[in-house]
């Protein structure tokens, strides 16, 4: 567990500070019920797990996704549940009260203090490490870089990516395969390995070569499980950011002997150093090649911007390692559910396999345009992705009181500084929203337009994306979501055209660790345990 020697006189101080603060909480929380009543009293959850950390261990762990879908189907849209020494925080479904969080009075909410601080330290001054007015400046800039136009320019990088990974399929299955054909891959760890080296040929122009344990590469894959483990750690960061200059903070992270920390500490240092190698090297291959990566367009971009518009060096680091971040995980995580799902329905695999023969695909690339006009490969994307969001919840800070509208004609009104769930995966469930059947997964739902939507019309989400929540929507949406898509559909017409994909034996569960993948169940040493892993059944196509 500990993995650092230290000094006494170190842990020592680690251990005061932690001492102090927690002193503080536990002072202000049972001295505020007596000078302010909360204004949330009255609003329905479930009962505190410990005195000490509230809800928080039910809510940020592998097992919690139920907890999660649970509030909203038990309590509503709006529930109450509790942080750190009872602090009231609520988790918020409801479709009225997101409007009006994301939409119609954005400024008064921000991500949270933990989110930017530990963002801030692992991945520098990029688009999640920062707020307000830089924030702004910054997706000012990045925003364009996700166009259609230059996307549509790198659909023969992403045609690319998606070959070469059929090939190496092709090859694992004819070096293994039974006497029906069928080889069993791990396809979650090739659909991780794919959306790796997507970003890193689109954004970078850079090859991770996903056969080989580069120390990024690993980094890049373990970094958000590592973070999540150190889920409530982290929320002591907006505390220890406060304490003196930077190079006393690094000081403390160095002392901390815990071994979550150190590794976090020591991916962020790669990541770090590789962006700044990276961008070196963009820079010299830009001028003389003029080359049309993304990171390539926002250096140009950068370049030409006005001077209070410009991003400096670090910021331009940190866009990097978080383009590459927001991608890598949420991609793999969508890629393998797509594959499960399409696995457990064959007759809808087939359909899609259908549409594509009927394009003539298996011979020659086909045009956005094209690939955004099958509608099988739509309709189970969006399906997909709304019943499985790989992000099934964000959190915000309300950065001044506010009311805001819920239900049919209630509100509530929200003290300053309170914590608030954004329940993506439970509204993207509500019967209101979907009708009866909206925790079926059902892509037909989507075919024939809006008119098939069967939930309350005047009730609608703020997503950006089909009207669900799964990247989210406002000032602060998932900048890649038209990435995603052409990135997702083209890595599936490639494997479905080719492949034959079914599901094993194997009792397949789905964990959280801020974005959910998938494990097996396993008995090891006659003990039930879990594996990370999504073996299926994959044969070449007659
Ligand atoms: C299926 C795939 C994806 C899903 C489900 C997803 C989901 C999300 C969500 C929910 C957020 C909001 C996070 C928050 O508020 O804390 C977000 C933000 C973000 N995403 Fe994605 N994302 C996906 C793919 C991508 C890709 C491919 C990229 C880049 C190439 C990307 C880059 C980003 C960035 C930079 C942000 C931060 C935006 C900001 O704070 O202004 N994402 N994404």
């Amino acid at each position: 567990m500990f993995s650092l020697p230290l000094s006494l006189p170190s842990q020592r101080a680690v251990f005061d500070i932690l001492a102090c603060y927690v002193l503080f909480r536990v002072l202000k929380w049972s001295v505020k019920p007596w000078y302010s009543p909360s204004p949330l009293r009255h609003i329905p959850g479930p009962a505190p797990e410990s005195w000490f950390k509230g809800n928080l261990g039910q809510l940020f762990n592998a097992k919690g996704l139920p907890f999660h879908l649970g509030l909203g189907e038990i309590y509503g849209g709006i529930a109450k549940v509790h942080g750190f020494f009872g602090d009231e925080q609520l988790y918020i479904s409801d479709p009225k009260a997101l409007q009006e969080i994301l939409i119609k009075n954005p400024d008064a909410w921000e991500e949270t203090e933990v989110f930017i601080e530990t963002n801030r330290i692992i991945f520098g001054p990029g688009l999640v490490a920062t707020t307000g007015d830089v924030h702004k400046r910054q997706r000012k800039l990045v925003n364009p870089v996700f166009s259609p136009t230059n996307l549509r320019n790198l659909v023969p990088v992403f045609y690319n990516v998606a070959e070469r990974l059929t090939d190496v399929l092709m090859r694992e299955i004819r070096s293994r395969a039974g006497v029906d054909g069928f080889s069993v891959l791990d396809m979650s760890e090739w659909m991780s390995r794919a959306a790796l080296e997507t970003v890193g040929k689109t954004v970078l122009g850079y090859s991770f070569d996903p056969l080989d344990s580069h120390a990024y590469t690993n980094a890049i894959r373990e970094l958000i499980p590592t973070l999540f483990s150190l889920s409530l750690v982290r929320q002591f960061a907006p505390f220890l950011v406060q304490l003196g200059p930077a190079w006393m903070r690094r000081k403390f992270v160095d002392w901390t002997p815990h071994w979550a920390v150190q590794k976090v500490k020591n991916m962020s240092d790669v990541m770090h150093n590789t962006a700044v190698n990276i961008l070196a090297d963009a820079r010299v291959s830009m001028r003389r090649q003029n080359e049309k990566t993304l990171i390539s367009l926002l250096l140009s971009a950068n370049d030409t911007a006005g001077r209070n518009e410009r991003l400096s060096e670090a910021e331009l680091t940190g866009q990097l390692t978080v383009m590459i971040f927001g991608a890598q995980d949420t991609s793999s995580s969508a890629l393998s559910r797509l594959v499960y799902q399409l696995s457990i329905r064959p007759d809808i695999q087939a359909k899609i396999r259908e549409e594509i023969r009927a394009t003539g695909a298996t011979d020659r690339h086909l045009t956005v345009e094209e690939i955004f006009a099958l509608p099988w490969l739509d309709a189970v994307l969006r399906e997909t992705l709304r019943l499985y969001p790989p992000v099934p919840f964000v959190r915000r800070t309300a950065l001044q009181e506010c009311t805001i509208p819920f239900g049919h004609d209630s509100s509530v009104r929200i003290p300053q500084g309170t914590i608030i769930f954004l329940g993506i995966a439970g509204a993207n469930r509500l019967p209101s929203v979907w009708g009866p059947d909206a925790k079926e997964w059902k892509p037909e739902r989507w075919l024939g337009g809006d008119m098939h939507r069967k939930g309350d019309y005047s009730v609608r989400l703020p997503g950006i994306y089909a009207g669900m929540m799964s990247f989210l929507g406002g000032k602060r949406s998932c900048i890649g979501y038209r990435f995603a898509q052409i990135e997702i559909k083209i890595l599936l017409i490639s494997l479905i055209s080719r492949f034959e994909i079914l599901p094993t034996e194997d009792d397949v569960v789905w964990n959280l660790s801020q974005i959910i993948s998938p494990s097996v169940r396993i008995m090891k040493e006659g003990v039930e345990a879990e594996e990370k892993g999504l073996p299926l059944r994959v044969k070449l196509v007659d």
